[in-house]
Parts: structure tokens; C-alpha cells; sequence
């Protein structure tokens, strides 16, 4: 819909591009992924050491911010980037995803979704007008139409059922959409269609014709094989047009993301960088690994050598090993600030591959040291 973005160059091997994303707050390269930020904090990690990271997208959540602290709350403070001091876009999901993941007792009606909040169980509904006015007042500068996230497995009929929602959903937005004044932000919308490939396509098909600035592929990483996860990716990549920005919701693995990548897609959000750092999982070069394992009690080196990060730069495994039995806060901080670090130049160095046209050299050498690690 918008001509916001740039392809830059496409691989020859594979789907895979080098794009850019223009929003009203910054220029985004991609491939991106974007940390997320549900309750309108990178939990754990300041938004300045966020930005130094490089991040330049990250990702709230409206379900979670409209239950607490309220929209209006959020609106009279200035909007989200004031709240919370993030002055780099912010992609805000619709809600689509916790009303089926979070909120019990939930209804799915014509109109919208009727549920009861995981908070204090207060009864309360959700429509498609509604979650963009709630983004509006968050201000958000790319938002994402309310959907319904089919889970897995689910029948054909019911699927085809909650796809034509999705559909009578995402125009009523468009239609809302069009009557404000958007002010730069940008709207997506969200391919469904469960894991059958031609409801797949169909609702592809549907989406663009309504004409987005952007389109997820929701209702994948929601428990499927990873062969049908990449499959219901292809046949609805493929049905999207080349100049528009793809957004893969909720991936993924180091590994996944680069799959996504080599089949054309540009956008990328996963709590497992943050949500792992606080479990005590880290990410490096050389695999991952739990910090806890007594392997580390006495091992002086940092997470990971290849990495630069404050905290690789300054902390041993053992001194990380510690701080997690001791249940010290900072080490929160210390494995969130390290698996971001490991995410952002995992995709800085994919776009990196792409700019100098060794997107597929890059993939080899991946697997060539997962194999390597492995023997
Ligand atoms: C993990 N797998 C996965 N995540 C998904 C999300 C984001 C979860 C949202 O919930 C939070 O992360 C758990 C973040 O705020 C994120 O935006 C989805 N969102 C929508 N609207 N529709 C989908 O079909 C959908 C599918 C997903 N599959
Ligand atoms: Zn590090």
C-alpha cells in the first residue's frame, strides 16, 4: 500500500533479499529481528543498552499493555516511545495471539473476541476497531491488524471457519484505518489459513488484494513440525508481492530464522533470546548451553570467545554460573544483554552475506559448523 520499502538486492540462490524498511522513526535494514518487548520493556535491559545493541525495531504487545497500565494511561504520557523511553520504531502486535495463548474462557464471535482477562478475569472484548484504537494511543509506527491465531492442529472446516474471520477482520481494519489519520504508521496484515496449503494461498491472495503495507505469516511456531511450519511459509511467501515487507511471527531459532530468510522473509520477532537469558540458556558461536551446568563452576572464559558484548567482555561462565545459583538479579541483565548481542549480529552478519551476494556461502558454513560441533 505504502512504497515504504526497498528491496536492495535478492539473492540468486535463494529468496532470500536485502531490503529497507522506512518508518515515520528510523530506517530499518533487512533481514531484522526485532526484541520484544511485550509489556513496553526488553525485560531486564534498558532501552539505551537495547539501542547499543543496534536493535532498531522492537516489539509491545496490545493485549498486555491495554490490560495494564490502560491505553489512556500510555496516550496522556505522551505515547509509547515516551513511556518508555524507546525513540526507534515499535512494531505493536494486535492481540490476536494472547486472546487464543493467555485469556481463558474466551468466545469468538462475528463482531469480535470475548474473553476474560488473565489478570483479575475482568470480562472483556476485543474487536479489530478496538485493538487499532488501542494502538493509536500507543502510537505505534507499524501495527498489526487483530487476527485469529488458528492453533495446531485444527480441522480443515474450523480453519477455513476462523481464516474467513481473520479475513471479514482484517478489512473492517483497513476500512477503519482509512477513515484516521495514520500519521506515517504503517499497517500490516496477517496471512492465516492454518497448515493447508491452498487455504494458505487463498488468504494470501485475500490479503493483498486488500492491499497492506506489510503482511505477517501468523499462525505458524504454534507447536507445528518445523517441515509444515517452513512449508505453509513457502506457499504464503509466495503469494506476496516482492516489494512489500514479510514479518514471520514468533521465530525463532538461529537455525529458523536463517531457513525463513532463504525463503524470502524479512521480519523477525522470538521472546527465546530474552525469555532463555533469564532461564540461564545462552546462545553463542558455538552452540547453545545451559550456564548452570557444573562443567562452568570453574571455567574462566567468557560465554562465548567470538563475541564482543559488555557482558563477554567482562564476566566469566563461572562467575555468570554463580550469579544464576545465587538467584542474583544482574544476571538477568548480564545472559539478556549477551543473547541479544548473539541475535542482532547473527542478522547483522546474514545481511552482511546478502550485501556481498554469499547468502548461501554463509548457510553452508552455518551447517558446516553445526556438523563440526556436533561430531
Ligand atoms: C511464538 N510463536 C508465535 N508467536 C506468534 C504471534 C506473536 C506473539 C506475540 O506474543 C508475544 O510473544 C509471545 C509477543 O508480544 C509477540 O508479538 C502471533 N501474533 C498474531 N497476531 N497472530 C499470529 O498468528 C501469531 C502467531 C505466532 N506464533
Ligand atoms: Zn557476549
Amino acid at each position: 500500500m505504502s512504497g515504504n520499502f526497498r528491496l536492495l538486492k535478492e539473492d540468486s540462490q535463494t529468496s532470500a533479499r536485502l531490503g529497507l524498511l522506512t518508518t515515520r522513526r528510523g530506517v530499518v535494514e533487512t533481514p531484522v529481528f526485532m526484541p520484544v518487548a511485550t509489556a513496553g520493556s526488553v525485560k531486564a535491559v534498558p532501552p539505551e543498552v537495547v539501542a547499543g545493541l543496534s536493535a532498531r525495531v522492537i516489539l509491545a504487545n496490545t493485549y498486555h499493555l491495554w490490560l495494564r497500565p490502560g491505553p489512556e494511561v500510555i496516550r496522556r504520557a505522551g505515547g509509547l516511545h515516551r513511556f518508555m523511553n524507546w525513540p526507534r520504531t515499535i512494531l505493536t502486535d494486535s492481540g490476536g495471539f494472547q486472546v487464543f495463548s493467555l485469556a481463558p474462557l474466551r468466545e469468538i464471535l462475528e463482531e469480535g473476541v470475548r474473553f476474560r482477562s488473565h489478570l483479575d478475569g475482568a470480562e472483556l472484548f476485543l474487536t479489530p476497531e478496538e485493538s487499532l484504537a488501542i494502538q493509536e494511543a500507543l502510537g505505534s509506527d507499524i501495527r498489526m491488524v487483530l487476527d485469529v491465531c488458528i492453533p495446531y492442529p485444527c480441522p480443515r472446516q474450523e480453519t477455513q471457519r476462523l481464516t474467513d474471520l481473520t479475513h471479514a477482520w482484517a478489512e473492517r481494519s483497513l476500512s477503519w484505518w482509512k477513515r484516521q489519520d495514520p500519521q506515517g504508521a504503517l499497517l500490516f496484515g496477517i496471512v492465516q489459513g492454518g497448515m493447508f496449503e491452498d487455504l494458505r494461498r487463498a488468504s494470501a491472495r485475500t490479503l493483498v488484494s486488500l492491499s497492506f503495507d506489510g503482511y505477517a505469516v501468523g499462525g505458524l511456531s504454534v507447536g507445528e513440525p518445523k517441515e509444515l511450519l517452513f512449508r505453509m511459509l513457502e506457499v504464503s511467501v509466495a503469494e506476496l508481492p516482492a516489494d512489500c515487507p514479510r514479518y514471520l511471527m514468533g521465530v525463532g531459532t538461529p537455525e529458523d530464522i536463517l531457513e525463513a530468510v532463504a525463503r524470502g522473509v524479512d521480519m523477525f520477532d522470538c521472546v527465546l533470546p530474552t525469555r532463555n537469558a533469564r532461564r540461564g540458556t545462552v546462545f553463542t558461536s558455538q552452540g547453545s548451553f545451559h550456564i548452570r551446568n557444573a562443567a562452568y563452576k570453574e571455567d574462566f572464559r567468557p560465554l562465548d570467545p567470538a563475541c564482543s558484548c559488555y557482558t563477554c567482555r567482562h564476566y566469566s561462565r563461572a562467575y555468570l554460573r554463580h550469579l544464576f545459583q545465587a538467584g542474583e538479579l544482574l544476571v538477568y541483565y548480564l545472559l539478556t544483554v549477551h543473547n541479544l548481542a548473539f541475535y542482532l549480529r547473527f542478522l547483522r552478519e546474514i545481511r552482511k552475506a546478502l550485501r556481498e551476494g554469499r547468502f548461501s556461502a554463509f548457510r553452508q558454513e552455518f551447517y558446516a559448523q553445526k556438523e563440526e560441533r556436533a561430531c
